[in-house]
Order: structure tokens, then C-alpha cells, then sequence
């Protein structure tokens, strides 16, 4: 197969974007990316599973003089949203949607992939194609197989994500942290059920819930310094089964962020203080539970990321935006974490926000990004 046109970058886009799969379940997605990938020029390359991670995908190229080994990494997982865009091209998997734009993310990458397969890199070059960032840290996970060993260690890493707020194509991207860590936070809430005429002989746990999250919006709003900032946001919540019986359990799952491993340590004191009391004050049993996985904060490289934004700058064909650290997350923060590296953000320029079922990212941002990106690791490669 000759270079991907801009027409078979959307083609493949499409495709993605209407077979979307969840966190490990992307299987017929690695099916397809490695399809594509075998379309490609094999020339330069070798391509690796891992049988311990088997929705995730290696592709190494071979370099002609090569100084070091530049790691590239896209996700390619998809969220539990129902689409709600009415795009010709929209999810077939009922309930399941790219909503967070890792159809865009693999796209770029193999546009860029396709390009280092015609044109051999000077460098030796890893793409990783990697499952679950939206939740059970593929990234970390992979890490901990050991993936990354012997010859398939990249000396630096790059990725990106899209964002909606910036230009189709732009490239944003700033030194330091980039991305805050996150927590899954899980709260079981245990008291008895009973009658609902007949509160004096249960303990209802729905107003337990109910006061422990109120409680909780205090944490950030008093306990959290705001020139710092931190989040929690609890984006589910079960309790009972019909009216008039008292629920005697809930569960609460939320999510907590801060741009440093300090503030999440400190929100997960204070939550922890909250569970505690309002256990006391209820008599009933909160166990709350923490998971941060490898969702650590994402942070750029100094070195490398200077160069980044240097080339991005200077590039006449690139747009590039200086952007304010985020509160999303991105388990890349734990790759980041153990080899140097440098994640930017591309724009896409939509109104709907990452993780809406009306996500739009504008297509023209993906023949933008690979041509960025291929011009930066062209100039990192032969400076
Ligand atoms: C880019 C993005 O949206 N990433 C996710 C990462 C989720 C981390 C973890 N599962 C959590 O919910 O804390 C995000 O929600 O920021």
C-alpha cells in the first residue's frame, strides 16, 4: 500500500468511530488496526502481540542510522455513552461510543505509522496501540507485563489526546504538567432496609448518601487550597429498590483530580475523614474504597518538551497553542513516569466536551495532526 490519502484517513476514522469497544474488550478493533497495519509497507517493520494483553498491538520500525528508539502511543478504548450525534458513521455497538476521540487518536497514528512504513525514520521507532485508558490502565498494565523491555523500550515517548477547545489540527501543549492524576473513588454504604412507614426501625442509607455528598462538597471548596485546585465529582449513584421500602445500601463511584500526587493524597485523607464520620453519625458501615491505578499526573519532560514546543512554534504549517494544565486524566501519566516524554493535546474544534454523547471532532483535524507530527519527528530525528 502506497502513503494513506487524506480520504482513507477518514475512511479508517469511520470505521473506528462505528465499532467503538470498552476498556479490554477491544477486540475487533486491534483486529482491524492490525488488518491495516499488514496493508502497510513491510519493509522496516515487525509487528508484536502480547498474549497477556491481547486487544493491545506493537509495531516496531527499523531506522536507517539510528541514534535512539522513539516510542508513539495512541489508546484505543471507548466509553459506556450512548451516541447521540445521528452521524451517518455512528456507534453500531448500542450503549458503547468513541466519546473521548480515540478513533482520532488512531487514526493520526496510523497515518503517522503509514508514513514511517513508505519513508524509513532515521530512528528506530515503537508505535503502541493501547488498550483501556478509560479505565484499568492498559498503559500500566503493559508496562508491568513487560512490554517495554529489551529492544521495545522507547528512550522517549510521545503521545497526544483531542480537545475540543482548540482549533481543528492546533497542537497545544505546555512544559510541566499537562494532565492531573486521578482516583476512582468507591463508597459502600451499609445500614438496614425496612418499611418506609416505619424509618425508627431502619437506617436508610439514602440519606446517608445524601449527607455524605454534601459533606464531600466542602473538601474542595475548604479544605483545598484554590490557587492549587482539585475535583471530585461522583458520577453515579445507586441506592433502593422501590419507594416505600428504606434502603438499607448505596453505592456511591466517583472520580477524584488534582495536579499533583500531594492534592490527591490530601482529598483522599479528607474523603476518608468524611466516610469515617458520617459512619459514625449514621451507625452504619462506610467502607470507601481508593483505586489510582495508573492514572499518576502527566508530567511533560523538560528536555524533550522544550524541543516539542520549539518545533511546534517554528513550524510554519503547525498552529500551536500554549494551554493551561487540565484536569483530565490519561494513564500515559504512568509511562510518562518511567520514561521521559512529552503528551500534547489536538484540536478538534467541536461544542459537545470530551465524553459527551454528542462528541463531533472535526476530521479535518486528522490529516493537521499526522502531518505535525510527522514534521516534529522528522526534526527530532535529524537535528
Ligand atoms: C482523557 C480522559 O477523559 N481520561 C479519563 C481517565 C479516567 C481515569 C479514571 N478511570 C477515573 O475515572 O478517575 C478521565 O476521566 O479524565
Amino acid at each position: 500500500m502506497a502513503q494513506l490519502t487524506q480520504e482513507a484517513l477518514i475512511d479508517i476514522r469511520r470505521h473506528l468511530h462505528e465499532h467503538p469497544e470498552l476498556a479490554m474488550h477491544e477486540f475487533t478493533t486491534h483486529d482491524y488496526l492490525l488488518a491495516t497495519i499488514k496493508k502497510f509497507n513491510q519493509q522496516y517493520i515487525e509487528i508484536r502481540e502480547v498474549k497477556s494483553l491481547p486487544t493491545a498491538l506493537l509495531v516496531y520500525v527499523n531506522g536507517s542510522d539510528p541514534q535512539r528508539t522513539i516510542g508513539y502511543r495512541t489508546d484505543i478504548d471507548a466509553l459506556p455513552v450512548t451516541e447521540a450525534t445521528g452521524l451517518p458513521f455512528a456507534s453500531k455497538n448500542p450503549g458503547v461510543m468513541h466519546a473521548c476521540g480515540h478513533d482520532i487518536h488512531m487514526t493520526v497514528a496510523l497515518g503517522v505509522l503509514n508514513y514511517f512504513t513508505e519513508h524509513q525514520p532515521k530512528d528506530n521507532m515503537i508505535f503502541f496501540f493501547q488498550p483501556a485508558e478509560e479505565s484499568e490502565n492498559g498503559g500500566k498494565v503493559a508496562y508491568e507485563l513487560g512490554v517495554f523491555e529489551g529492544k521495545w523500550r522507547p528512550d522517549e515517548f510521545y503521545g497526544l489526546h483531542d480537545n475540543p477547545d482548540l482549533p481543528a489540527g492546533a497542537i497545544g501543549c505546555r512544559m510541566g504538567t499537562l494532565f492531573a492524576g486521578t482516583t476512582e473513588v468507591n463508597v459502600d454504604l451499609i445500614g438496614k432496609s425496612g418499611h418506609a412507614a416505619y424509618p425508627q426501625d431502619a437506617n436508610d442509607m439514602v440519606v446517608a448518601a445524601a449527607q455524605f455528598i454534601n459533606q464531600v462538597q466542602t473538601i474542595v471548596s475548604r479544605s483545598v487550597n484554590p490557587i492549587e485546585g482539585g475535583v471530585i465529582t461522583f458520577g453515579k449513584l445507586d441506592a433502593g429498590t422501590i419507594r416505600n421500602v428504606i434502603a438499607g445500601q448505596a453505592r456511591i463511584e466517583g472520580t477524584i483530580r488534582g495536579l499533583t500526587q500531594k492534592m490527591i493524597e490530601h482529598i483522599v485523607d479528607r474523603l476518608q475523614q468524611v466516610a469515617d464520620g458520617v459512619a459514625t453519625s449514621y451507625g452504619a458501615k462506610v467502607d470507601i474504597q481508593f483505586n489510582q491505578g495508573g492514572y499518576l499526573p502527566v508530567e511533560n519532560n523538560d528536555e524533550l518538551t522544550r524541543r516539542f514546543i520549539a518545533f511546534a512554534k517554528q513550524d510554519a504549517k503547525t498552529e500551536f497553542v500554549e494551554t493551561e494544565p487540565a484536569m483530565t486524566g490519561e494513564d500515559f501519566g504512568y509511562l510518562l513516569s518511567k520514561i521521559p516524554g512529552t503528551m500534547f493535546w489536538l484540536g478538534v474544534d467541536d461544542d459537545s466536551q470530551l465524553h459527551s454523547a454528542t462528541l463531533n471532532p472535526k476530521e479535518s483535524s486528522i490529516p493537521k495532526g499526522v502531518g505535525s507530527i510527522i514534521r516534529f519527528l522528522n526534526y527530532r530525528m535529524n537535528e
